[in-house]
């Protein structure tokens, strides 16, 4: 599963633009339509699987070996305790003795070649399923955001965990098992036709019905484990998005609305196992049938053969033993079968996912993993929109911003202001690299952000959100978080500069183990000031040439707001402030007034006011945008 070479997933923006909007590439489908029977795994989740085991070829071929010894040895039970039971009934002790010793070596050999072929199959599952969850992951993180505004975190998870592993039980069981019974059949099969070649023609027919009947079930099991795979990461996406927002929920009292969405997502995923359950009963019967009436028949032809004397009593007894021995192995080679294809068709979304190729525009890719070696290169920190257009691929009928012209010269301080919604928070996301503008150009010291590579990127320009994003780990950890250990900037005694430059120093002091205190999961231990702290501390600690700052309206107290600005004022970087505080939007060198996606003012805070626009109008009501 390696990604395609870089060069390939160079994509031009017509290119682009000709995707299919993503919703379509998914796969959830809620509709009840009947469940017609779905085609076999394609060649390409097969090549994929192929891909997966390669590096495995050492392991397997041993385990192969194992499985021929295991085989061969079971081939050869059936054939002493067949024997060892004629020899009881003829009263020939000797030849029971003899039979029994060889019936003790088939089964201890049986027994060790088993137990080394199932533990070599169960490592190589183990490496698969590693294998693959590490390209789904990279997969994911390569992804542009646009795909995550469509796609929820819960649905990833469950690709990741439960389609995962029933791909790699594809591997530990379910082609080990097929190959074992496989090579078991046959043995069995030649040594009932050197028995007795019509009565093994007969046996033959019976298993051949057997496989057809085992084919369609497999078809029908398929197309439900698709559909089950695709529910389960349905109501696995209604759980995760209420656990992150369970504060929010009890607020709101929302519990009854949240577990009665749950609990209809659950009836949709019972509903199809329901179904795949009366499926499965159902072909239990017909196999069943089938291969009890084959046996039946079998019988009636052997007695009449035996009575006619074209077919000795002890040669009927083998037959017999060997007939269920087939019967059995080939039964169970049809419903391996069954059992990888509905894998397959479980896996089939996660393959899909880790070769989705990432929708994106320009010379680099979006991701920081396809560009680990990326030089640093010098940075101003000077920042021109050209005249942007711009429609989010999930919405794109609305222009969110229509021909939006900004300037941030170096070292300058620019504060965009405006209604809400009016798209300002958008324009850094375009900076960010997180969305392509659908026309006009956004260049960071003269060069298209397109064009940069990520890692670059995230060093030029550092960003602070609204509402910071925190991991688990200490508050210490957060702050550096990306940078790597030997990076000189993620020393000690920068994080603690760049910890007292933001006012985290005062917040530590009162933690009862300082920096090192933890986050909690997504930094719910922490209030929103101290998370905005920990955010702006992050980007200081970059040392980047431009910070974006998308300013709370209210995370900061008076004192607190004071701190980072007075910290703010010292920067000698670039600013691009979503700015909701007169103080903030005061202290820039220029503003930008937005409405509805386009610049309607532009100048210093005492030319706007003078003007007597819009701003002076903000300034007058003491409201910028909230
Ligand atoms: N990921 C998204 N997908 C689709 N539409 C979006 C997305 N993010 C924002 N929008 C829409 O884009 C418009 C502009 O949003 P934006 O966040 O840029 O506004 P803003 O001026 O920063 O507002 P605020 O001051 O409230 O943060 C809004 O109508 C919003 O609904």
């Amino acid at each position: 599963l390696q990604l395609p070479a870089l060069h390939r997933r160079h994509r031009s923006l017509k290119h682009a633009s000709q995707q299919p909007p993503l919703r379509r590439q998914r796969h959830v489908r809620y509709a009840d339509e009947a469940v017609a029977p779905a085609p076999r795994a394609s060649k390409a989740q097969w090549a994929q699987l192929r891909e997966l085991v390669r590096k495995d070829w050492p392991l397997l071929g041993a385990a192969s070996v194992a499985l021929t010894g295991a085989a061969l040895a079971d081939v050869a039970v059936p054939h002493y305790s067949s024997g060892a039971l004629t020899a009881v009934v003829a009263k020939d002790a000797a030849r029971v003795r003899a039979q029994l010793w060889g019936l003790s070596i088939a089964s201890l050999a049986s027994a060790t070649f088993t137990g080394v072929r199932g533990g070599l199959f169960w490592l190589a599952g183990t490496r698969v399923v590693t294998r693959l969850r590490l390209a789904l992951f990279g997969a994911m993180l390569r992804q542009d955001i646009a795909f995550f505004d469509s796609t929820s975190t819960g649905e990833l998870a469950s690709r990741l965990s439960g389609d995962a592993a029933k791909v790699s039980d594809v591997v530990s069981f379910n082609l080990n098992i097929i190959a074992r019974q496989t090579l078991q059949a046959i043995g069995g099969c030649v040594y009932l036709v050197a028995l007795d070649p019509p009565l093994a023609a007969l046996s033959l027919c019976g298993m051949a019905l057997a496989s057809f009947l085992t084919d369609a079930y497999g078809r029908l099991s398929r197309k439900y484990s698709r559909e089950t795979s695709d529910r389960l990461a349905a109501t696995a996406s209604t759980a995760d998005e209420a656990m992150r927002n369970v504060r929010v929920a009890r607020a709101c009292g929302a519990e009854p609305a949240l577990y009665g969405a749950y609990e209809r997502q659950i009836a949709r995923l019972e509903q199809v196992q329901d179904r795949a359950g009366l499926v499965y009963g159902l072909s239990r019967v017909a196999l069943g049938g089938c291969k009890g009436l084959a046996a039946v028949a079998t019988m009636a032809l052997g007695a009449k053969r035996v009575a006619s004397g074209a077919l000795a009593p002890d040669a009927m007894v083998r037959f017999a033993f060997y007939a269920a021995f087939v019967n059995g192995a080939a039964f169970d080679v049809g419903d391996q079968l069954a059992r990888v294809e509905d894998a397959l068709g479980a896996g089939a979304a996660a393959f899909e996912l880790a070769r989705r190729e990432p929708v994106w525009d320009g010379k680099a890719p979006p991701s920081a993993l396809d560009a680990h070696d990326a030089p640093a290169s010098p940075s101003e920190g000077r920042v021109e929109f050209d005249d942007i257009r711009f429609a989010y691929p999930a919405r794109n009928e609305s222009q969110v911003l229509r021909g939006v012209s900004v300037r941030v010269d170096p070292g300058e301080r620019v504060a965009l202001v405006g209604a809400s919604g009016s798209g300002k928070s958008t324009l850094t996301k375009l900076l960010l690299r997180q969305y392509g503008a659908t026309s006009g150009r956004v260049r960071l010291d003269g060069v298209d952000v397109r064009d940069i590579p990520q890692a670059d990127l995230a060093r030029r320009v550092a960003s602070v959100e609204q509402d910071p994003a925190l991991f688990s780990g200490s508050i210490r950890d957060n702050v550096r978080f990306g940078l790597t250990k030997d990076d000189p900037r993620a020393a000690d005694e920068k994080v603690e500069r760049a910890c007292a430059a933001a006012g985290l120093d005062e917040v530590a002091a009162r933690l009862p183990q300082g920096l090192e205190t933890a986050a909690g999961a997504a930094g719910t231990l922490l209030s929103g000031g101290q998370r905005q702290r920990i955010a702006i501390a992050r980007a200081l600690l970059r040392d980047p040439s431009i910070i974006v700052l998308d300013e709370p309206s209210s995370a900061l107290d008076a004192r607190s707001e004071a701190l980072v600005q007075r910290t703010l004022d010292r920067l000698d970087c670039s600013l691009l402030i979503v700015a909701h505080r007169l103080a903030t939007i005061k202290a820039c060198d220029r503003i930008y007034v937005l409405e509805r996606g386009t610049v309607v003012e532009a100048g210093t805070h005492s030319e706007l006011v003078e003007s007597g626009g819009v701003y002076a109008g903000m300034v007058a009501r003491q409201s910028f945008g909230d």
